[in-house]
């Protein structure tokens, strides 16, 4: 299948994109940074630093008041963390169970 993320339903875009990275790691696509993640030659390393990369710039936009670049790096770190779920066999349904359980 090959699924791209977005969706009409907002809600969604989520599940679109988590179903967008999935089918990026099995297909493993040329044209796709998703799929360079899965291939790298760090393997899992790449990924865990782009997470800290990205930690800190949203931390550097929050210090200064950017809200644009917050969101912008909270996007960047929400895409490399589902990456990551992807990469352990988990699931953004895994990740909504473990935040129902606290709320
Ligand atoms: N949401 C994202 C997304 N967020 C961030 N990124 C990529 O994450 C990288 C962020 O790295 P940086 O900010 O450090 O920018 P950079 O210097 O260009 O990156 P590097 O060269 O250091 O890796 C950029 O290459 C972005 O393009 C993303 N790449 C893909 N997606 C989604 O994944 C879907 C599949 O995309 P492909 O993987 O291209 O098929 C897309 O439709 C999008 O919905």
């Amino acid at each position: 299948m090959t699924t791209d993320a977005g969706s009409d339903d907002p809600e969604a875009v989520l599940d679109a994109l988590f179903a967008t990275i999935e089918d990026r790691r099995d297909r493993l696509p040329d044209d796709s940074y998703t799929a360079s993640l899965f291939t790298h030659e760090k393997g899992e390393n790449a990924t865990l630093e782009k997470l800290g990369e990205e930690t800190t710039e949203a931390i550097l936009a929050a210090k200064d008041d950017d809200d644009d670049a917050l969101l912008a790096e909270s996007a960047d770190l929400v895409y490399h963390l589902l990456v990551l779920l992807a990469m352990k066999e988990l699931t953004v349904d895994d990740l909504r169970d473990e935040l129902e359980d606290r709320f």
